[in-house]
């Protein structure tokens, strides 16, 4: 018998990107829908020039979006990205195409991208939003919330309690400590740390670097990173260990490392705005949450960064976040919105997808601090494309499977490891071969120099090794 969707009542906990997201996705359901989030309404906040914050959207969060017809919306209000450019520390600058033609990645405002959700969200009839509301208390049995707003408890009970709160989710942290649900968690925080600067619009209004582009400036240790903004200005993240930002202590520090690091950085920064920037604002951590299972009986669920919080090194948090909201409305289709039976279903199909994209973010994070500066960057993504383009349904590079494909993110990673073994095989023969090569080379050119061709050589050698032998024996 078809559920009446009506009569659910859901609360959605956390009203940030995937929180607002999902309570379009929940709204469509029919479900009454209310969604509290713990800070004031970004939405009447002041807009800060200089201080916007952008993401990467790739094709998962744009499925998600138009699953509630909002793709369009945030593609209009976004720059397209098609290929990265890599800045040499000589100020040489090689462009990567994402793909063949049009393909690409777009960057968006986080602000705007999270102000277009809410009011979707709020143009449901079905759907309440309650700003400055704090979760502070879940019970999973009855369903009950408990806020803490303007200083005092408010109450709700609802059939669903949906937990969007983020990487420092209050709702998982209850989760955890019900005995019955035998939670597993692990958290790590890396020893980098990130700190976004500005890289302003040009004196006559232009933007400053090539526009249609992610710029990257890796440099094994360290790494720097810009994403265009609509304002023509450039969100720069600087990716650095903890120690290192701590070890620069004044403004000559800092204009040091730059010069030795990113020099072609600091005309585009401007020297006065990096000191300005870097001394004013601490570098912030990062931290990749793996937990199980995602839900309490038929209670409660968490979705985005309070299930799954990943490094950014893939640029996936928000696309798997915003995936997650297509998963889940797909487990309640499959069940008919029976929560007993959508939860778990959402726990076993999603969990190894989020915990791969975990791992994958962290390893090309160990990755990249290893071993990629600029021309090992360069290397590995025109080899990648290389075979992309002779063997196209063949060899799919592991970036466009997980950022140009709706494939399950841990069928990311088999791909990939079969990629690897073929890569060793191709890896060991052309050693193989280039040895042999050499050695032949060897040969003939010893041969040259004897006046005598490579097998009389041969012959000649081993009579004279023989003679040799003898004599010592005698
Ligand atoms: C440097 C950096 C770069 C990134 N770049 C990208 C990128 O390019 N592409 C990409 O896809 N992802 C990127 N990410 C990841 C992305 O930012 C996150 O994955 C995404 O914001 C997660 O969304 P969320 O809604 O799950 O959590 P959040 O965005 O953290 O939202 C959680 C919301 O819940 C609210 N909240 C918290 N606690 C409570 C409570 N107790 N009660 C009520 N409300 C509460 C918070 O105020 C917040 O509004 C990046 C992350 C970082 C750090
Ligand atoms: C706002 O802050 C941030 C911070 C990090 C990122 C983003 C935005 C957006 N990011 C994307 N990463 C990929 C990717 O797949 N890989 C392997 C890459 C990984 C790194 Cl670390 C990199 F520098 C380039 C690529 C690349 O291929 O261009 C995309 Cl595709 S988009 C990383």
């Amino acid at each position: 018998m078809a559920d009446d969707a009506s009569r659910k009542h859901v609360a959605v906990c956390g009203g940030g990107l995937v929180g607002a997201l999902n309570a379009c996705y929940m709204a469509k359901r029919g479900f009454t829908v209310e969604l509290f989030e713990m800070r004031s309404d970004i939405r009447t906040q002041e807009v800060v020039r200089g201080r916007s914050i952008n993401l990467a959207l790739s094709v998962r969060g744009r499925e998600a979006l138009k699953g509630v017809g909002l793709e369009d919306k945030i593609i209009e209000k976004g720059i397209p990205m098609y290929a990265r450019l890599i800045h040499d520390k000589d100020g040489t600058r090689r462009p990567i195409p994402y793909g063949k033609g049009k393909q690409n990645i777009m960057s968006v405002d986080r602000r705007l991208l999270n102000e277009v959700l809410l009011d979707a969200a709020e143009k449901y009839p079905n759907v309440k939003t309650y700003f400055n509301h704090k979760v502070v208390k879940c019970n999973f049995d009855t369903g009950e919330i408990v806020f803490l707003h303007d200083g005092r408890e408010v109450k709700r009970t609802v059939d669903l309690i949906i937990g969007t709160d983020g990487a420092y989710s209050s709702i998982r942290l209850q989760m955890m400590k019900q005995p019955s649900v035998r939670f597993n968690y692990q958290q790590e925080y890396i020893p980098h740390g990130y700190m976004e600067l500005n890289i302003p619009p040009s004196d006559d209004d232009q933007f400053a670097m090539e526009i249609n582009y992610l710029h990257i400036w890796p440099r094994n240790e360290f790494m720097m990173i810009a994403l265009p903004n609509l304002d023509k200005s450039y969100t720069t993240t600087i990716f650095m260990p903890f120690d290192m930002f701590e070890s620069i202590h004044t403004e000559e520090d800092l204009m040091q490392f730059f010069t030795d690091t990113f020099p072609d950085s600091i005309p585009l920064l401007g020297e006065d705005n990096l000191k300005k920037a870097f001394f004013a604002i601490k570098a912030l951590p990062m931290v990749t949450v793996k937990c199980y299972p995602y839900h309490v009986g038929s209670k409660v669920v968490i979705l985005g960064d309070a299930a799954h919080a990943m490094v950014p090194f893939y640029g996936q948090g928000m696309n798997c976040g915003f995936e997650d909201c297509i998963v889940f409305s797909e487990m309640l289709d499959e069940y008919n919105n029976d929560f007993a039976k959508a939860l778990p279903a959402y726990t076993e199909y999603r969990n190894p997808d989020a915990k791969a994209m975990c791992d994958l973010a962290m390893y090309n994070y160990v990755e990249m601090r290893a071993s990629v500066n600029s021309y090992l960057f360069l290397l590995r993504k025109y080899f990648d494309n290389l075979l992309n383009r002779l063997f196209p349904s063949f060899w799919v590079p592991l970036y466009t499977s997980v950022a140009f494909s709706r494939m399950r993110y841990h069928q990311c990673i088999a791909n990939r490891a079969w990629q690897d073994k073929v890569l060793t095989v191709i890896g060991w023969s052309v050693a193989g071969m280039t040895t042999v090569g050499v050695t032949m080379l060897g040969w003939f050119r010893l041969a040259a120099y004897r006046d005598t061709t490579p097998l009389q050589l041969i012959a000649q050698l081993c009579t004279e090794s023989v003679n040799t032998v003898e004599e010592w024996l005698s």
